[in-house]
């Protein structure tokens, strides 16, 4: 059997103590891992004052992770510049925070010439790669100049934009091409894959067959993968000890209240502000309701070094506590703003406080909090989930109340449907949304990347002489 190598930006050991302070993607991964044999290979999140190429390799419960340091140039450059302040953005719809910088564009290209020229000597014939995320994108076509004719495979984590945006970014022609480098390229939702196919057959000139696409004397094949949670060790976590007391202590603190929960990295992209202004609609609509409910909002500090990240952290600063001026009471404070994270396991008690789980990301790839919020509920008395039409999840999770994030009456009127909404109806809709939970889960989106990829999915296998064509 092949082994599978795993590059990301972020490498994920696997922990000691199961403390569920871990990501299901870590889990799934390191299970693959496990399963295939292989690496998990990326940056050690530390920096060094010269890049030496040192590889720290490091081997845990059947895991073993191979580990770069890299220099604060590229981290500027690479993770903070063309990752964080050139392509997030501009995959977020956000082309308004977008910086074309040719300094950004240089330090990732050499970043991921770094990664390659270390993981070269490390990959072995049989080996099939997977390279995940936009950090690395060009990343295959490094590893072909190099010679590596292996099974390469590319999941992207976020949205892929329509092709007029995209078409703002000065390399966007180059970066597509270094796309076909792969052979296979995974996406959340069908709207990302068919916005990445236009660009590849209108812009580039890329030929269409099925799920194939041809440039160059290269094929790669398309496929969707939604991304799941591992469920089952979530519900476990929810109904375990830790889960409870954040549950009892939320609902003491609560003091009878409905309690609306929502738990996002600190990022534009999530629509935090909106939603803080489609609350403040809501209590300024409703004045019954201002001390029934109150919003949690957790939202841990994330990319801090990037201007546009500390900006978004002073608005909701400001604007949590002007709503909190013009309506708290000596009794009540209608938003409680956390900038802290929680582990997952605390998160799940608090999900089940929640009488609404509010995610309402004005564009994400997917969203793992909004399928964590429903398999934490009780399934005999569970909260609603109100979800952003422009979330990945959203084509997954139909029965959540779906909604507009930049319409403040449509946040408001979905929280009042959410509060009014009967036992039976809640049940229904959960149930059908655990559901999808449970069968699509994240061991079930791993298995449909690789067996695509391994070629072990009963598909026509990817073409044999791809290879030839790219070295
Ligand atoms: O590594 P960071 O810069 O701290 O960012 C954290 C992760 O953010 C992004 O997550 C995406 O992947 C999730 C799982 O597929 C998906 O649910 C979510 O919608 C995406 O935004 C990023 O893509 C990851 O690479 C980061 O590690
Ligand atoms: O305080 C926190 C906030 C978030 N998360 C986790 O971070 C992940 C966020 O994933 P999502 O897909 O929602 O968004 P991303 O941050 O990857 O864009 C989820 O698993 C959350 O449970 C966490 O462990 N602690």
């Amino acid at each position: 059997m092949s082994r599978l190598i795993i590059i990301s930006n972020r490498v994920s050991a696997p922990k000691e103590s199961h403390s569920g302070a871990q990501g299901g993607l870590a889990v799934a991964l390191q299970a693959a891992i496990r399963e295939f044999g292989g690496i998990w290979f990326g940056w050690s999140g530390e920096t060094v004052d010269h890049f030496t190429g040192h590889i720290q390799f490091q081997r845990a419960q059947g895991v073993t992770t191979a580990t770069l340091d890299l220099e604060e140039q590229d981290i500027e450059e690479y993770y903070n510049g063309y990752a964080n302040r050139t392509l997030w953005p501009l995959f977020h719809y956000r082309i308004d925070l977008a910086e074309y910088e040719r300094g950004f564009a240089g330090g990732y290209k050499r970043v991921n010439e770094r990664f390659a020229e270390t993981l070269r000597p490390l990959v072995e014939a049989d080996d099939v790669l997977w390279v995940q995320d936009y950090h690395m994108f060009p990343l295959g076509q490094e590893l072909r100049d190099r010679g590596c004719k292996n099974r390469i495979g590319f999941f992207l984590h976020i949205p892929w934009p329509p092709s007029r945006l995209l078409a703002t970014l000065p390399e966007a022609a180059a970066l597509v091409e270094t796309m076909f480098a792969y052979d296979l390229v995974g996406f959340h939702t069908k709207e990302w894959l068919d916005s990445f196919r236009h660009y590849a057959t209108h812009e580039l000139g890329a030929e269409e067959d099925g799920d194939s696409l041809t440039y160059k004397g290269r094929t790669l094949r398309l496929i969707v993968a939604p991304i799941g949670i591992d469920t089952k060790e979530f519900v476990e976590g929810a109904n375990g000890p830790k889960a409870r007391l954040a549950l009892r202590n939320m609902r003491d603190s609560a003091v009878g209240r409905d309690m609306i929960v929502g738990v996002d990295r600190l990022d534009y992209s999530k629509g935090l502000e909106e939603r803080f202004h489609g609350y403040e609609r809501f209590l300024g609509e409703h004045p019954e309701e201002r001390k029934e409910v109150f919003l949690l909002q957790i939202a841990p500090p994330s990319r801090g070094a990037v201007e546009s990240y500390q900006k978004i952290r002073s608005t909701l600063e400001g604007l949590s506590g002007q709503i909190n001026g013009a309506y708290a009471d000596v009794d009540w404070v209608p938003i409680r703003y956390v900038n802290r994270g929680y582990p997952r396991d605390v998160l799940a008690g608090i999900y089940r406080a929640a009488r609404i789980g509010l995610v309402t990301p004005l564009r994400d790839g997917m969203n793992l909090v909004a399928k964590e919020y429903v398999a934490a509920q009780d399934p005999e008395d569970p909260g609603v989930l109100i979800l952003s039409r422009f979330a990945g999840a959203a084509a997954q999770l139909k029965e959540a109340v779906l909604v507009n994030p930049y319409s403040a009456d449509e946040v408001s009127d979905a929280i009042m449907q959410a509060l009014r909404m009967d036992l039976g109806e809640r049940k229904r809709r959960w149930r059908a949304m655990m559901d999808n939970i449970e069968q699509e889960d994240v061991v079930w989106w791993r298995k449909l990347f690789t067996d695509a990829l391994m070629g072990t999915d009963g598909k026509a296998p990817l073409p044999a002489d791809n290879d030839s064509a790219a070295a």
